[in-house]
């Protein structure tokens, strides 16, 4: 198995403060990965790392198997779109598509071009002087043309209308489907997320907490409801992770770890967005953390 993006025990400081710890995971090529966690849980600086933009200060980040800050030859692989969609404001859209074609050997000018027109973004106007939403766009029209094997994206869809999200997503599932393209995208959209991706990694407070294939993930968690639970061992459950109590019932939502056989509980599946949710309502604090769950690729 091809691995696009590879991290072992990586680490970033910020004076004393990690902003990312002993985070291992993998993200298999051809994925759709959704980089999912609150508030400064460390993914921005997880995507910086991974396209060589930051230095790491402890273990290692591997691109195709090749640390993206130590050796540029790997750039041309990648794309990356930063959450605050930086780009060169007096250029037009059109200027800035020809600059891509100088600078990259791998180039689909027209690609950019024809999304562009298809989505009515003026192509002759300085991108100071459009939208956020439209200059997010914009550099997402310029990532596509690079024709990345990996293409990050940190939280693209942030500036966007429902509409223009959607169509977005969309395009970006047709653009990588065609092509192949392994691709990490950061978002709070949970609804988003379990519509386009198939691999997630969760991150709270600068750790790792959830890696793997959706589908996987999701089939070895289900919800529980039945009489008040006392706390005790239930047979089947490897990890209660959320739980919610009446007087007489009690809600769990738990990690299996062998077939359910007591009768007086009613199993649920459970959606992604449940998943997500009760991992990151699980901690804020890293002492109280659990350590991070992974289901193989
Ligand atoms: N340049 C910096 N200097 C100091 N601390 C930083 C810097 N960049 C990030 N941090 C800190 O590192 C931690 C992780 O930040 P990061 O931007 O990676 O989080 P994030 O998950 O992308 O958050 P958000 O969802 O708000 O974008 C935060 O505590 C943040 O305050």
């Amino acid at each position: 198995m091809e691995l696009a993006l590879e991290t072992d025990q990586l680490g970033k400081r910020y004076g004393k403060a990690w902003a990312l710890r002993d985070c291992s995971l993998h993200l298999p090529a051809g994925r759709i990965g959704a980089l999912v966690g609150p508030n400064g849980a460390g993914k921005s600086t997880l995507l910086h790392m991974a396209v060589g933009l930051l230095r790491p200060d402890a273990g290692a980040v591997r691109v195709f198997g090749t640390s993206p800050y130590d050796n540029t030859a790997v750039l041309p692989d990648l794309g990356f779109v930063a959450q605050d969609t930086p780009l060169y404001r007096d250029f037009t859209g059109a200027e800035l598509i020809t600059m891509g074609g100088r600078l990259n050997k791998r180039w689909d000018g027209a690609l950019a071009r024809n999304r562009l027109a298809q989505i009515g973004i003026p192509a002759d106007r300085p991108v100071g002087k459009l939208s956020g939403g439209q200059r997010a766009q914009v550099a997402l029209a310029l990532a596509l043309a690079k024709r990345p094997k990996l293409l990050l994206l940190d939280e693209p869809v942030a500036s966007l209308d429902p509409l223009a999200r959607r169509e977005f997503l969309q395009a970006l599932m047709g653009s990588v489907a065609d092509s192949g393209t392994t691709v990490l995208l950061s978002s709070h959209i949970l609804a988003d997320l379990e519509r386009v991706c198939d691999y997630l990694i969760v991150l709270n407070a600068a750790r790792v907490r959830l890696v793997g294939p959706v589908d996987d993930l999701v089939g070895a968690h289900r919800q529980l409801t039945g009489p008040r639970h006392d706390g005790s061992h239930i047979a089947g459950v490897e990890a209660v992770l959320k739980a919610s109590h009446t007087d007489r019932q009690s809600t769990l939502l738990v990690r299996l770890g062998g077939a359910l056989t007591d009768p007086s509980w009613a199993v649920h599946d459970v959606t992604l967005e449940d998943l997500i949710l009760a991992h990151l309502a699980d901690s804020d604090t890293e002492q109280a953390s659990p350590a991070a769950w992974e289901v193989p690729a």
